[in-house]
């Protein structure tokens, strides 16, 4: 619901197109969702990297540093992961206008909520990147310790313990972060890129 009614909008003469066009490339999201200690920032972060050493430009926008900052306003009830979501999909509806490619690591527990962000995009800009790995395994890594929090009762509300995690059922890309490595993961989501004509 918007509390603005005397705003205009205002059309810049350099477009998304041309600003893609100086790049030398597209500009997509790479919209990575999964639980905790998946391997979201991890494979985020090598993506990026891989995207830099091709002179590619990119962004990652990493749940934890931007409750940080832009949404350190926020808590992890279902109200809040909904507005997190909404305000990153706009965040990175802004990357995909300026020619960049970015890529979000947030754990987006809610199917409706990453379909408002795929809907806020056009057709082919979103790319939904399930990194697939079961909570068994996402805990015996618990690099940071939650799980174990959570379990003891110190941590409530925790995705796919005592808070939901919706599958993506139709995701562009699946990576199975048990059964293959980081750098195998990252081969899967450039030979996406390179297949989709994107880089
Ligand atoms: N209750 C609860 N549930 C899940 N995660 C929690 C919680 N409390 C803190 N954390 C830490 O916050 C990171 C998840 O933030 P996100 O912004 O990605 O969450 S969400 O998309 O709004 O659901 C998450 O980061 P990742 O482990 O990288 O996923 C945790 O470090
Ligand atoms: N194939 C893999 N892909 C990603 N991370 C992996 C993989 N195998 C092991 N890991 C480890 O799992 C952990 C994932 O943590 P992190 O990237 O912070 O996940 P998330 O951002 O989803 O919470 C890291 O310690 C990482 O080294």
């Amino acid at each position: 619901m918007s509390k603005n009614t005397n705003v205009t909008w205002h059309e810049s003469s350099l477009t998304k197109e041309l600003r893609r066009k100086q790049n030398g490339h597209e500009s997509t999201v790479l919209w990575f969702t999964g639980l905790s200690g998946s391997g979201k920032s991890t494979i985020a972060n090598a993506v990026a990297k891989e995207l830099y050493n091709r002179n590619i430009r990119s962004y990652v926008l990493d749940g934890d540093n931007i409750r940080h900052g832009l949404n350190k306003d926020l808590g992890f009830s279902e109200e809040d992961r909904t507005e997190n979501i909404r305000r990153i999909g706009e965040v990175s509806k802004l990357f995909v206008d300026s020619g960049q490619f970015v890529l979000t690591a947030f754990i987006s527990p809610f199917r409706a909520d990453r379909k408002i962000v795929r809907d806020l995009l056009a057709e082919g800009e979103f790319i939904e990147v399930y990194i697939k790995c079961p909570i068994e395994e996402c805990e015996v890594r618990d690099p940071k310790g939650l799980y174990d929090k959570a379990r003891k009762g110190i941590i409530k509300d925790f995705t796919g313990i005592d808070s939901p995690y919706e599958e993506p059922e139709q995701p562009e890309i699946i990576l199975e972060s048990n059964r293959y490595s980081v750098e195998e993961c990252v081969e899967q989501v450039i030979s996406f890129l390179t297949a989709k004509r994107a880089i």
